[in-house]
């Protein structure tokens, strides 16, 4: 099997190559092309690793025919498409924690520079005055900072604060009491923690509630003297009532290390204000902090090429590279189920629920009804994996249940699909036999035990003798070799399912004779 290939687009630490060599796949290092010169090269991929510099937008991502997954080395992700890469089947994964504490740093790091000037005390005496009467700072001690989001770096902020005998507020609509009693931090809202604190730092990711978050109207409400970091995003502050602001005197200083334009342009209104600083995104610069994140991109990356295991992806539940081998022939079950239903189930679908049982109970849920809805949705798209097929059902209006049972049922594993048709709910179930090989035990309410691969013929008859002769003779007076041959019945002279697997796929004149059978209600050629 040829090995996986993976482009570093973006100056990544060397680790990165070195990780993604040493796990099976092969890379190639090449850094700032041009979005169409990337375009070109996309193709040949399987893997993607980036920081922030490449964008990849749906015209990559169109390009990236081979793409299975992209790895940010590095925590915000607002440089990839991340609905259209579902769209496109393609996992998306961070680092979430490899950078956070070397961004807290450097937000404190900004803090203690905006209280002592000393970026502007630096340059005024390396130009070879002595302004000592110049400058008079403040002490961060006892003053009060109000973090907007206490996530993974708001957190270590808020520790490195205290631990510089500060007062810490929050405003984090997700913070609980218990975990504001934890950090030593009080949980307000906005307002108050803009009227009380002495220093502001952000630390949310861009997103419709948190853009403009520090718009004009707040910051003018806020505290007279407060200063202002942000070493999140670009676009969380209002950038040009920031200047009025510092200019009025009404906000004491702001330190920037995020642009909501970046690099921005040469003539940046805040550019020379005084109580100004700023950084080129240099949070998560630290040869601590690069080689964490592509240490852990391409551990992550490789994995899943490799092995399947799937961490800190942003559009798919994780999967440990332990639990990836015992899923995978229940994901071949699984995926063969909702094809199943898929080929079989007629009209609109609107409801589908899948229930594991036995020891298929004990595993994750969402791969299996990735899975699921996969083999359900194939005969719709071509391009349909377990990536994109919850967001396309999602898209479909499909009402989508997993269900986990502790009872003990007749097979000691089974995943049960039953979805809701015009003519009612429609179920089928397999297991594995042994520990790898998944069978199908029933169709629509018929025991039966059958393997689903290949070309297969289902056919609902009349229960009565000589059915069997005759269907045998059709197929071989077409030239047709019968491979698996499957028989299962509601009652004796009732209703039987047939579900035989042949050697290529079965013309519709041929099918079409198989209706007409004595005996015959209803035919329908597979593929697996
Ligand atoms: N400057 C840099 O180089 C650099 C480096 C690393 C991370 N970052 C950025 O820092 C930001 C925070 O990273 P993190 O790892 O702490 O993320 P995180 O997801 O751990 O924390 C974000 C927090 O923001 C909170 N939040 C979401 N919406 C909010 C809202 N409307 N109001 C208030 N809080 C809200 C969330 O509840 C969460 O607790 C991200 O945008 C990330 O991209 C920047
Ligand atoms: O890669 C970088 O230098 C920036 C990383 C930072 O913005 C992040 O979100 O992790």
């Amino acid at each position: 099997m040829s090995k996986p290939k993976v482009l570093i687009s973006d100056k990544m630490d060397p680790n990165a190559a070195r990780i993604f060599e040493e796990r099976g796949c092969d890379v190639d290092v090449i850094t700032g092309e041009t979005p169409e010169e990337l375009a070109a090269r996309i193709g040949e991929y399987d893997g993607l690793a980036i920081r922030s510099s490449t964008k990849v937008t749906p015209a990559i991502l169109d390009a990236a025919t081979n793409l299975k997954v992209i790895g940010r080395a590095g925590i915000g992700v607002d440089n990839v498409d991340i609905p259209y890469a579902s769209g496109k089947g393609v996992v998306v994964m961070n680092t979430p924690f490899g950078n956070s504490i070397t961004t807290a740093e450097h937000a404190i790091a900004l803090m203690m520079a905006l209280a002592r000037q000393i970026p502007e005390a630096n340059a005024r005496t390396q130009a070879g005055e002595w302004p000592k009467s110049a400058f008079m700072g403040v002490e961060v001690t006892g003053k009060t900072l109000g973090l907007v989001g206490a996530g993974n770096i708001g957190s270590i902020v808020a520790s490195r604060a205290l631990g510089l005998r500060m007062k810490v507020v929050a405003y984090d609509p997700f913070l609980t009491e218990d975990r504001a009693v934890e950090l030593g931090v009080e949980k307000v809202d906005l307002d108050t923690l803009l009227s009380r604190a002495d220093f502001v730092s952000l630390h949310t990711p861009l997103t419709d509630q948190t853009r403009n978050i520090l718009s004009r109207e707040r910051l003018e409400n806020a505290k007279p003297g407060i200063r202002i970091v942000n070493c999140a995003r670009g676009g969380l502050v209002d950038e040009a009532a920031l200047k009025d602001l510092l200019d009025s005197g009404h906000v004491a200083g702001a330190a920037l290390d995020v642009f909501e334009t970046e690099p921005p342009a040469k003539d940046h209104p805040l550019f020379g204000t005084p109580n100004f600083i700023c950084t080129p995104h240099l949070g998560a610069s630290t040869t601590e902090a690069q080689v964490n994140v592509a240490l852990q991109v391409a551990e992550q990356m490789a994995d899943f090429l490799v092995n399947g295991g799937v961490t800190n992806a942003l559009n798919m539940p994780s999967l440990s590279a332990e639990e990836a081998p015992k899923l995978k022939p229940y994901m071949k079950l699984a995926e063969n189920l909702g094809s199943l239903v898929g080929q079989l189930a007629h009209g609109n679908l609107t409801k589908i629920s899948i229930e594991r049982e036995g020891a298929a109970a004990g595993l994750s849920g969402k791969p299996i009804e990735g899975a699921v809805l996969a083999g359900l949705m194939k005969q719709y798209s071509d391009t349909v994996n377990m990536v994109n097929a919850p967001f396309l059902a999602k898209e479909r209006g499909l009402d989508v249940r997993s269900v986990r049972h502790e009872r003990e049922g007749a097979y000691n594993t089974l995943i049960r699909v039953t979805v809701g048709t015009e003519q009612g709910d429609r179920s089928v179930a397999g297991t594995l036999f042994g520990s790898d090989a998944p069978r199908l035990v029933e169709i629509f309410g018929v025991g039966i035990e059958a393997e689903l691969a290949g070309h297969m013929l289902y056919i609902v008859n009349e229960d009565a003798p000589g059915f069997i002769g005759r269907i045998g003779t059709l197929l071989g007076q077409n030239g047709i070799n019968i491979g698996t041959f499957h028989l299962g019945r509601r009652d004796a002279g009732g209703e039987a399912v047939l579900l035989l697997s042949v050697d290529q796929p079965i013309p519709q004149d041929v099918v079409k004779q198989a209706c007409d059978l004595e005996g015959v209600k209803f035919v329908k050629p597979l593929e697996f």
